[in-house]
C-alpha cells in the first residue's frame, strides 16, 4: 500500500480547453516528504494542487491517502492544508485571531508555539494589515500548520515577495516543514526555490509530468533536453564532438551521447584554460561578472568572470571548465 498521498493518472480538465490542464499525472508523496511541483507558467501545476485539495474535478484518474481514495471526501474533510501566494489572511483579525482559526478552543499556546516556528514570536497582537508581506506569509504558514494537517499544499507561497527575502524564505520554510514532519505539495516556477524547499522536485510542462527526482539527481541527470533547459542547461554538445573534448572527462564514463552545459559550466580561466572563446558581452550578477562567450563548436554560452572584468566584444578569452554544471543525456 502507498502510505502518504498517491497520484494515479490524474487528468484535469476545463470547459473550452482542448487539451488537458493536467495530463495522466502519477506521482506518491511519502509522509514526511516535501514534493516541489516546477514547471513554466500554464503548465497545469496550481490544477494538479487544486485537484489535490478537492478544489478541482478530476477528469481522470485517482488521489489517494494511503492507499484510500479521497474522491467521496469534501474538501474540508480532507485535512489538507493549503497556502496560498497571497497568504489569504483574514484583515479583520489579528494574527492570534489568523492563526488560531480553525483550532479548537483558544488554542493560545498552539498560536505561541507556531509563531516562535516561523520567527514571529510576540505577534499575536500585531492587526495584519500592519505586516509586511513576508510576515504575513508566515502567518499564513503557521495558521495552515496550527491544525497539524495530514498533507500541506502551497500554491507558490513565496512568489510575490522580492528575491532576497524569498530565498531566505525558501530555507526557513523548509526547516519549518522539516521540524514538524508536515508532507507537504509545494508549487513553485523558480527552479532554486524548488531545489532549495523540496526533498523530491516534479517537473511539469504542458500538464505532464517530465521527471521527478531529488535536486541533485534531478540536477546531474535531467531525462531530457526539455527538463535540462527548464533547469538553466543553455547549450547541448554531442559528446563525440571535438569541442566536447575538455568536458568528456567530467560526466561517468559510458554516460548518454549529449553534453549538456549550464550556465557557469565554462569559467574564464587565464592560467590553465582547457577552451578558448570569442567574447560576446558582458553582465553582472552579485559582484561576479557574466561573460556571454561563443565557444567553437559549441555557441554562445555564459561564463562566469571575475569581479570587474573588463573584455570588449571580440576579445578572445581562455575557459576552465566546472563539473557540476555539465550532465550527459540520453
Ligand atoms: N478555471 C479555469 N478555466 C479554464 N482554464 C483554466 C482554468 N484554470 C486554469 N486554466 C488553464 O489550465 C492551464 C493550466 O493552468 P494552471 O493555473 O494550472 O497552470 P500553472 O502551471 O499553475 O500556471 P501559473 O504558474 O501561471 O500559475 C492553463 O492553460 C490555464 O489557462
Amino acid at each position: 500500500m502507498v502510505t502518504g498521498l498517491g497520484l494515479v493518472d490524474v487528468v484535469v480538465r476545463y470547459p473550452g480547453l482542448s487539451a488537458p490542464a493536467v495530463d495522466r499525472v502519477s506521482v506518491d508523496v511519502a509522509p514526511g516528504e516535501v514534493l516541489a511541483l516546477l514547471g513554466p507558467s500554464g503548465c497545469g501545476k496550481s490544477s494538479l494542487l487544486r485537484a489535490v485539495a478537492g478544489l478541482e474535478p478530476l477528469a481522470g484518474g485517482y488521489v489517494t491517502w494511503d492507499g484510500a481514495s479521497v474522491a467521496d471526501v469534501p474538501v474540508h474533510r480532507r485535512g489538507f492544508g493549503l497556502v496560498f501566494q497571497d497568504g489569504q489572511l483574514f484583515t479583520h483579525r489579528d494574527v492570534l485571531g489568523n492563526v488560531a482559526y480553525g483550532l479548537r478552543g483558544s488554542g493560545a499556546d498552539r498560536v505561541t508555539e507556531l509563531l516562535e516556528l516561523v520567527g514571529l514570536s510576540g505577534y499575536e497582537r500585531r492587526p495584519v494589515a500592519t505586516l509586511s508581506g513576508g510576515e504575513r506569509q508566515r502567518v499564513a504558514l503557521a495558521r495552515a500548520l496550527a491544525p497539524s494537517p495530514r498533507l500541506l499544499l502551497l500554491d507558490e507561497p513565496l512568489s510575490a515577495l522580492d528575491r532576497s527575502l524569498r530565498e531566505r524564505l525558501a530555507v526557513e520554510l523548509r526547516a519549518v516543514l522539516v521540524a514538524t514532519g508536515t508532507t507537504a505539495v509545494f508549487v513553485t516556477h523558480d527552479q532554486d526555490e524548488a531545489f532549495a524547499v523540496a526533498d523530491r522536485v516534479a517537473v511539469l510542462d504542458a500538464g505532464r509530468l517530465l521527471q521527478v527526482d531529488t535536486p541533485p539527481d534531478l540536477w546531474r541527470r535531467p531525462a531530457s533536453r526539455e527538463v535540462a533547459r527548464f533547469l538553466g542547461y543553455e547549450a547541448f554538445v554531442p559528446v563525440s564532438s571535438a569541442a566536447a573534448a575538455p568536458l568528456r572527462e567530467l560526466v561517468p564514463p559510458g554516460s548518454g551521447p549529449v553534453l549538456a552545459l549550464a550556465e557557469g559550466a565554462f569559467v574564464v580561466d587565464t592560467v590553465a584554460p582547457v577552451a578558448k572563446g570569442t567574447v560576446l558581452g558582458i553582465t553582472s550578477r552579485r559582484g561576479r561578472s557574466e561573460v556571454r562567450v561563443d565557444v567553437p563548436g559549441i555557441g554562445p554560452v555564459t561564463a562566469l568572470g571575475p569581479v570587474g572584468a573588463r573584455w570588449a566584444a571580440g576579445d578572445v578569452v581562455g575557459l576552465g571548465v566546472d563539473g557540476d554544471a555539465v550532465a550527459a543525456l540520453d
